[in-house]
């Protein structure tokens, strides 16, 4: 189990919880690929929140709008217009350098492909959001994140030396080593065999039950959504939909509707 702590101690992040509080909130976000008669709308006047404290999947069929709304929500990329604000800051706000700094230090990344520095050793890795911040983990901490995730025992080795799901703990811990305004996963079990897979979810579930983390996943796999809060639909750059405490079956069915009408 992921070891309950005051979402208060996060860095940046407001003394108690205000559970109704959105950890992200899109404003008319529109992004658009190109100029001309060939630009492509992938996000058309997007508005919705991300209510804090809860993990939120996002799906939709292929080309609906998922990578650059996740994208454009965590600040890798910038909407052409419209506003995201996470954890009340406006990031269109920030320069260049700034952003950079939000990012290591406010919002926690998990991708499919691990993305592990493969010359680091696990503990190198989950502390290298800290040490690129300037500061250090506690080594109470460390210790509690690697064990609450799995790795205790393998601090030393790299990256090559680790199965699949295990470079997914790394991946998690070091999202989770800043205590977060929110953590994006972008297909975190698409590598990963089903039991392997479900491993995987149960942990960001602890992550949002135990720690109050807030969760936001892209995610194809109905399976993996139904461990969600909240399923938000993206048809055609919009949002289409939203189901909240989903089943495989409801999931399924949005989904044939989606695919039939777009
Ligand atoms: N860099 C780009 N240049 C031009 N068009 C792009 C670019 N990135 C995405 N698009 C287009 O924007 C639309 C949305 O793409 P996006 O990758 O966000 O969809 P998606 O739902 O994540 O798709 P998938 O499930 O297939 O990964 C698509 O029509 C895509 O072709």
């Amino acid at each position: 189990m992921l070891g309950a702590r005051s979402r208060g101690t996060s860095p940046g992040a407001p003394i108690g919880i205000d559970s109704t509080r959105s950890a992200v909130r899109l404003t008319q976000v529109t992004r658009t690929y190109g100029r001309g008669p060939s630009a492509v709308v992938a996000l058309d006047q997007v508005s919705t929140g991300i209510t804090a404290g809860t993990f939120t999947a996002v799906m939709g069929p292929s080309g609906s709008g998922k990578s650059t709304f996740l994208h454009c929500a965590a600040g890798l990329d910038q909407p052409t217009s419209g506003v995201v604000q996470l954890g009340g800051q406006n990031l269109g706000d920030l320069g260049e350098r700034q952003l950079t700094e939000f990012r290591r230090t406010r919002i926690g990344f998990v991708f499919q492909a691990f993305n592990l520095l493969p010359s680091l050793t696990v503990e190198q890795n989950i502390t290298l959001p800290l040490r690129l911040a300037g500061t250090r983990a506690e080594k109470g901490a460390l210790q509690g994140i690697a064990t609450s995730v799995g790795l205790a025992g393998l601090l030393d080795r790299r990256p090559a030396e680790l199965s699949g799901g295990q470079q997914q703990r790394v991946a998690i811990a070091r999202a989770l080593i800043t205590r977060p305004e929110v953590i994006f996963a972008d297909e975190p079990t698409g590598a990963l065999d089903p039991d392997t897979a479900e491993e995987i979810l149960a942990l960001l579930r602890q992550a949002v039950t135990d720690l109050h983390q807030t969760v936001v996943m892209v995610t194809h796999d109905p399976a993996a959504a139904q461990r969600t809060d909240r399923v938000l639909f993206l048809a055609a750059g919009r949002v289409a939909d939203s189901v909240d405490a989903p089943s495989v079956a409801r999931i399924k069915s949005v989904m044939s509707e989606l695919r039939r009408r777009y």
